[in-house]
């Protein structure tokens, strides 16, 4: 296992194809699922030289929590789809490797569970944040974020681009409508009028808006990020609400399907919210190239979604880690190759739009010559 690419490869070949469908699937015609990684292709990088330092910081902190490296893990619904310790075996490797996980509120172990692993392997200083998604019923929404901050997580991530399920054609084609037997989404079980053992279904809310994310942020004094937001009228909006920190994703191209990729969108969500909360950038990340790409167009950090389910699959815990092992030195290699001895080195005149040569000159703007 070399890179991200053969992770996804060796999980093919293991997994049950429904499975591995559901992993790699996106919404409808799946453009903005290859959108994500052309975007990064698209952009090429523009190396100084002579600027050596004899090793790179890597570290990054967001919104109080430190991280070894700035590639999070964005949070995957039903690890134990893919390895039987599921969720555990992932906080296991992150915690090893320095990185910060988000919790999917769709995990498939308890989130103080996770947690437990997490601190058993890392310390004290382990962090963890918690994705949710706003359930219709307040009170059960209260109860998920009580039992997230119970667990000693440090903000929580609230995805906010699924009003409904996003229609992934290769999961009604396969007839994947529900978790095997066995498999519940932990968090939400016994969560009031249901018998003791009853686990609810997450719904989705169409009904959504900046309201809930008032009286959430009535409600809880963590941190709260928004996962999701694509338009940077919404970014200025979230800043105006209090919001903490952004995470510009488009789920993977797995909800709307044709919206631009997240890479696209850097540059003005980054002019949107003027240095005022962070921005994680999730979708398409798959090298160290594509972390730097990022960075340097005003991300703090990025997230990875897809890579974590697939070395989950190839060899559980020790996979996972190895991946995170893999990316933070494909980083570092790249940032020495930069002439970049740290992420603040990371500015907008490192990227270039490709074609740009035969464009004339110009720095780029994420693809936009100026
Ligand atoms: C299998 C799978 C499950 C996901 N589950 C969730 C989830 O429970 N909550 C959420 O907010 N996003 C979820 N996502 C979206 C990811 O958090 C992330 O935005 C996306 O995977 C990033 O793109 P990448 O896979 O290209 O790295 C899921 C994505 C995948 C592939
Ligand atoms: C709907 C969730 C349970 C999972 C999710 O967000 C996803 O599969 O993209």
């Amino acid at each position: 296992m070399l890179n991200v690419h053969d992770f996804e490869t060796a999980a093919r070949a293991t997994l049950d194809p429904v499975y591995a469908d559901f992993i790699a699937g996106g919404a409808r015609d799946e453009i903005t699922v290859r959108a994500n990684e052309a975007a990064f292709s698209g952009l090429r990088l523009l190396p100084r030289m002579l600027r050596g330092s004899a090793e790179r910081d890597l570290a990054v902190t967001l919104l109080g929590d430190r991280a070894d490296l700035p590639i999070l893990l964005s949070p995957t619904a039903f690890h134990k789809l893919v390895t039987p310790d599921g969720e555990l075996a992932t906080a296991r490797a992150a915690a090893a490797a320095g990185a910060l996980m988000i919790v999917s509120m769709a995990s498939t172990v308890a989130v103080g569970e996770i947690a437990d692993a997490a601190r058993a392997v890392g310390g004290d200083d382990v962090s963890l944040w918690f994705q949710l998604y706003i359930q219709p019923d307040l009170e059960i929404t209260e109860a998920l974020v009580r039992r997230a901050t119970d667990a000693g997580c440090t903000a929580l991530v609230v995805t906010v681009d699924s009003p409904v399920l996003g229609a992934n054609e290769r999961n009604r084609r396969n007839g994947l409508n529900d978790l095997p037997a066995g498999l519940y989404c932990e968090n939400l079980r016994d969560l009031r009028d249901g018998e003791s053992g009853h686990v609810r279904q997450i719904a989705m809310s169409p009904e959504l808006s900046w309201e809930h994310i008032d009286w959430l942020r009535r409600t809880t004094s963590l941190p709260i990020l928004l996962k999701g937001v694509l338009h940077p009228e919404d970014a200025r909006l979230a800043v105006q609400h209090g919001v903490d920190g952004l995470v510009l994703s488009n789920h993977g191209g797995r909800q709307l399907d044709t919206v631009p990729a997240t890479l696209e969108l850097l540059p003005e969500m980054a002019a949107a919210v003027a240095g005022r909360i962070p921005i994680v950038l999730d979708g398409g990340v798959r090298r160290g190239t594509d972390v730097v790409k990022a960075l340097a167009l005003g991300a703090s950090a990025v997230g990875i979604g897809r890579p974590v389910m697939w070395a989950l699959a190839e060899g559980g815990e020790k996979s996972v880690r190895h991946l995170l092992e893999l990316l933070h030195a494909e980083l570092d290699d790249t940032l020495a190759l930069c002439g970049a001895s740290g992420l603040d080195d990371l500015t907008p005149e490192l990227v270039r739009p490709a074609g740009w040569g035969h464009a004339g000159q110009g720095t780029c703007n994420g693809g936009v010559v100026s």
